[in-house]
């Protein structure tokens, strides 16, 4: 390229993280859910979780359904709050008498306490719970627990529908409703096998305390449930029903009902660990390339099974006959210069000799983003293109990329857009312009700041993957 390259690779540097930074469209990232507004400033980046008060007697089966919803939104960022942390540590007399004291009762709780930490948890800022000990009646023996903000948050206990207060931070309230003498047999099998009580007193502490207070301020707060599940963790269909509330609240769903040909990848716990690696500003380069790695050979995957097949019969060594399908052969990937190559490697390991061409977008300023480097297949027309880029942020580098795609007679339908995460912002400019294209991403995001970074983010992802960032093992925090 002789002296074009020099400038080329002056681009390239001077190109290094523009990927997921764009120019102005409206300055604000609108909210694509029913959960309330997205701040964008960048300190103080946090949207307002969903919260869900889980109610119901002792032993109903209020942490089974707990669990069960946190098992089930295992993409999300869940955490359960127990209202046992906020039980008032008892005095020594107290503890002299502590089968006189009344548990169920809703002076029993630090409900003050439970306010302010979920004062916090819900401005963004993570909290340390108290653990309790029901052995030893206390809550500042056993190590606190540090709960980070999360889009979910899932309070749980016997009283949380009580006071007033706590009542008006739920966005849903459900209410475990078993039978008494079920919620019976099981406290008994409960507090004798797991907390090593004695028959006797687990029986008097129920008559005296338990029974009176379900009756007088547990069974009084039903009415306030939107949902009142029966048979709590049987109850399946009723667990399935809310799972699919949140979803539909915390909004991914949504993105993905209005866009028919945007793909987010079945999110595991594995790939959630993935996720947490890579976004950290702590993760060496090392570990960063490889779980970057890792997330991308997924997306490749999850994109390569978008392209047409065609049926194929093959004989196998029993002399059987298998059909199956034949892959698609024309076809070819392009990254964008210059975090679209790290994604190179993963698409040549799937797919063997595959032709890979390169664009080069240049932002200037923040109002307008220039090409200013191809190189295509001829024949790109006559192929299905894998358009490689880790981050959709704005959408306007895809936007420039997909037009030059389609300028050189690509059809829209034949382009696939592989990224690791997506911005709402950028899914909309180049879902609502470009329809036909499809997107296959990893995780969708929070949104973008001010700067039009993306948030939550990983960063500067050529920077990072390539080793150029001015610390080469660790990452300096710039969200
Ligand atoms: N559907 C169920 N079938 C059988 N045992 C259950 C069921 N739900 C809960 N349990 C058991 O009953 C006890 C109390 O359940 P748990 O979910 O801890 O109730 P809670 O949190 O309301 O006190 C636990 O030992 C649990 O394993
Ligand atoms: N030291 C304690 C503290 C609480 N209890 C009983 O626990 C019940 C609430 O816990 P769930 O998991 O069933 O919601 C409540 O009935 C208290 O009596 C206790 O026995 N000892
Ligand atoms: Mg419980």
């Amino acid at each position: 390229m002789g002296s074009a390259s020099k400038s080329v690779e002056d681009m390239i540097e001077a190109s290094s993280g523009v990927h997921f930074s764009g120019f102005h469209m409206d300055g604000t990232e609108s909210r694509n859910s029913g959960l309330d507004q997205l701040t964008t400033s960048t300190d103080d980046v946090h949207r307002q979780p969903f919260v869900i008060g889980v109610a119901g007697g002792a032993a109903s089966g209020k942490t089974t359904v707990c669990d069960m919803i946190i098992d089930q939104l295992r993409d999300q960022r869940v955490v359960l709050v127990n209202q046992d942390s906020f039980y008032l540590n008892l005095t020594e007399e107290e503890l002299a008498q502590v089968h006189e004291y009344n548990f169920d009762h809703p002076d029993a709780f630090d409900t003050e306490q439970l306010l302010s930490s979920m004062e916090k948890l819900m401005h963004g800022q993570a909290v340390d719970i108290p653990v309790y000990d029901s052995k030893s009646y206390k809550n500042n023996v056993l190590p606190s627990r540090r709960v980070n903000p999360s889009d979910v948050i899932i309070l749980e206990g016997i009283l949380i529908f009580h006071d007033p207060r706590v009542r008006d931070l739920l966005n849903m309230k459900i209410f475990v409703d078993t039978d008494a003498d079920v919620r019976l047999a099981r406290r008994i099998r409960r507090d004798t096998v797991e907390k090593g009580r004695d028959i006797d007193v687990v029986l008097n502490q129920y008559s005296k305390f338990v029974k009176p207070a379900f009756d007088d301020f547990i069974l009084p707060t039903k009415k306030y449930a939107d949902i009142i599940i029966p048979r709590g963790g049987d109850n399946h269909v009723a667990i399935d029903l809310i799972v699919q509330h949140i979803r539909t609240k915390l909004g991914q769903h949504d993105l993905c009902k209005i866009y028919p040909n945007l793909y987010v990848i079945q999110s595991t716990f594995q790939i959630r660990g993935m996720h947490t690696l890579i976004r950290d500003s702590q993760t060496t380069k090392h570990d960063f390339v490889f779980y970057a790695d890792r997330l991308i050979r997924l997306v490749v995957e999850h994109g390569l099974g978008h392209l047409p097949f065609t049926e194929k019969q093959v004989i196998t060594p029993t002399e059987s006959v298998y059909t199956g399908v034949d892959f698609c052969k024309r076809l070819c990937g392009v990254s964008v210069i210059r975090s679209g190559e790290s994604m190179e490697n993963a698409l040549r390991a799937c797919c063997k000799g595959i032709k890979i061409g390169k664009i080069l977008i240049h932002r200037e300023g923040d109002n307008g983003q220039q090409l200013i480097y191809e190189k295509l297949p001829k024949d790109i027309s006559d192929r299905h293109v894998l358009l490689l880029d880790p981050i959709l942020g704005t959408g306007n580098s895809a936007v420039q990329a997909i037009s030059l795609l389609i300028r050189k007679g690509v059809p829209e339908s034949n382009i696939i857009f592989l990224n690791l995460i997506s911005a709402p912002k950028g899914i909309h400019v180049v879902c609502k312009r470009y329809p036909r294209i499809k997107i296959v991403t990893s995780e969708i995001e929070m949104g973008l700041n001010d700067d039009f970074r993306v948030i939550p983010g990983m960063g500067e992802f050529g920077d990072r993957y390539f080793g150029t960032d001015d610390d080469d093992q660790v990452v300096a925090p710039k969200q």
